[in-house]
């Protein structure tokens, strides 16, 4: 093991249901398991708290994207290993926190959990796709609402043919490559 730990953003960036929240729970386990601390900025708690009051429109979207990439930067850059399983739609929104990181030089690393939503649809862990399809909900990102699929991910993810813990090894080996375990 090396001196002083250097931190990073790891953002998982998909639809609902992708299987965002699963890989990160996946990822800090094993990595709290090998007495290395990883951060989740859990979407939901940071609504809650943080971004309490923003909606689903495109701008909301983005300032709470822009929020969550502020503070990750910040425990980044103090050491920590920040996993950040947030939709994020939208391209600028996302090159804007990578930006941020480059500016900082701490490192940022995109990762796209790139499952189907067809196959998302079928999961559908908050029941958010049945709902939009009874007309109770819309603006739902990748049925009524855009995703912009990321360009030039550091990693993809195709997390409909994989287990959540071979996702989680994949993102392990990108991050031992990187140098940031
Ligand atoms: N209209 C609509 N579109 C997308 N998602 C919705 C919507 N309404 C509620 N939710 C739930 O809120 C979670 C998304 O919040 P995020 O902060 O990750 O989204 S964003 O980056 O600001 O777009 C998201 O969580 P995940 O399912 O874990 O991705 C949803 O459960
Ligand atoms: N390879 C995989 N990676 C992650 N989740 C998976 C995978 N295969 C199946 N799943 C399941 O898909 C669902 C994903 O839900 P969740 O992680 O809450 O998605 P998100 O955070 O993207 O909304 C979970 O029920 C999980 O067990």
């Amino acid at each position: 093991m090396s001196g002083a730990r250097r931190g990073a953003t790891v953002w998982l960036t998909g639809l609902p249901s992708a299987g965002k929240s699963t890989i990160a729970a996946e990822v800090a386990g094993r990595l709290r398991s090998r007495g290395r601390g990883a951060e989740i900025l859990d979407g939901d708690e940071i609504r809650a708290f943080l971004s309490a009051g923003l909606g689903f429109g495109r701008e909301d979207r983005h300032t709470n994207v822009q929020r969550i990439g502020f503070v990750a930067e910040l425990l980044a850059s103090n050491g920590v290993l920040v996993l950040v399983p947030v939709i994020a739609p939208y391209a600028d929104s996302r090159d804007a926190v990578r930006e941020r990181h480059r500016q900082e030089g701490t490192p940022y690393v995109e990762v796209h959990v790139a499952t189907p939503v067809e196959v998302c649809s079928q999961r559908d862990v908050k029941g958010l796709y049945a709902r939009q399809a009874a007309g109770e909900i819309s603006g739902l990102t990748g049925v009524d609402d855009p995703y912009e699929e990321p360009a030039a991910p550091d990693l993809r993810i195709a997390a409909q043919d994989c287990s959540a813990a071979r996702a989680a090894d994949s993102v392990l080996a990108l991050l031992t490559e990187r140098g940031l375990l």
